[in-house]
């Protein structure tokens, strides 16, 4: 996937956050699994995310990703717990909503309308026997009751097509789509409520490279527009150097290293990123240039293109 994800020749991506105005806090998050031998996934984890940005999450396989996501959207499940910490979500009209504390009826309005979540293979979570048209509704509707049905036709013909699907599509059923085009109803699903906040958790893995590129073309083409924050989690580091205002770099359950995408390919401090961004050959310039406007293609990001990004006792200390 990187040879082709440094294609994605996005140029309007500020490279420092925008705005300082925050929309999630997460301080101190702490999450373990608590299964014979318990699992700390995420250790004391804080960020801030603010409207608008893009915010990447880089790290190997393992290192807590997805459970500080699921954490966040709480929509992580026993034997997963939140030893420590605070969520905060601020919302746009000055609110300040303490996520943990959210009842379930509470926190079933919060998701999908402040906050939702796109996760890999999310296309197979579309439900096989209703229409497209039906689950679109059937969302806005459960969110926003006294919705008239003009308005519900019109909303939903409107973020079809704003992923790039057309509305005639509305009629489909799940079998009927591709997966690019599942995907993308997942996404337009996950916008239909106009979220301040979208976790997107792999969302292009599962699709054929030229998709993911033009779903992701997609992403922040809407961010531009609609200014909604992301949190965009995977494991490919030259995309989210592309895509992304900053990135968090988590190992082993710690987010070791928060910075603009910029800075963070230019002089990462810690050895993991470092080791990471060594990792993929087309960082290094040795295989085609990186053309992350702005990036100087053959900078040297200290690393070499030998390491496989496995962190090693030294990374960890
Ligand atoms: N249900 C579970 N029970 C016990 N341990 C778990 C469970 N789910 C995840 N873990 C452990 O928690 C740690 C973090 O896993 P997580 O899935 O959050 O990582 P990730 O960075 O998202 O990985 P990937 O990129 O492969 O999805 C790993 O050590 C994993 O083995």
């Amino acid at each position: 996937m990187t040879a082709t994800t440094t294609m994605l020749d996005h140029d309007g991506v500020a490279a420092v956050p925008r705005g300082t105005d925050p929309v999630l806090t997460v301080d101190d998050l702490t999450v373990v699994y608590e299964v014979e031998d318990p699992v700390t996934a995420v250790k004391h984890a804080s960020l801030t995310l603010h409207r608008g940005e893009i915010l990447g999450l880089a790290g190997e396989s393992g290192c807590g990703k997805t459970t500080l996501a699921y954490a966040v959207n709480r929509l992580h499940r026993p034997p997963a717990r939140i030893a420590s910490g605070s969520i905060t979500f601020h919302d746009r009209d000055g609110a300040d909503v303490d996520v943990l504390a959210l009842e379930d009826r509470e926190l079933r309005a919060f998701r999908w309308d402040k906050l939702s979540m796109v996760f890999q293979g999310a296309m197979n979570a579309l439900n096989p026997v209703t229409t497209v048209r039906a689950q679109l509704r059937d969302t806005l509707l459960a969110h926003r009751p006294g919705t008239s049905r003009a308005e519900v036709r019109r909303r939903s013909e409107e973020v079809l097509t704003r992923v790039g699907v057309d509305p005639r599509r509305l009629g489909s059923y799940a079998h009927e789509l591709s997966g690019g085009m599942r995907q993308r109803v997942m996404i337009a699903m996950a916008m239909l409520l106009q979220p301040q906040i979208m976790i997107m958790d792999e969302p292009t893995t599962a699709l054929d490279v030229v998709v993911q590129r033009d779903i992701l073309r997609e992403i922040v083409r809407l961010r531009d527009e609609l200014d909604f924050a992301v949190v965009f989690i995977t494991h490919d580091l030259p995309l989210l150097l592309e895509i992304s205002d900053r990135i968090a770099v988590m190992l082993d359950g710690e987010i070791v290293e928060l910075d603009t995408a910029d800075h963070l390919y230019r002089a990462a401090r810690h050895p993991y990123t470092r080791k990471l961004l060594g990792s993929f050959p087309s960082l290094s310039g040795q295989r085609g240039g990186f053309i992350r406007s702005g990036v100087d293609a053959h900078a040297d990001a200290g690393a070499t293109t030998e390491h496989a990004g496995a962190p090693t006792e030294e990374d960890r200390a």
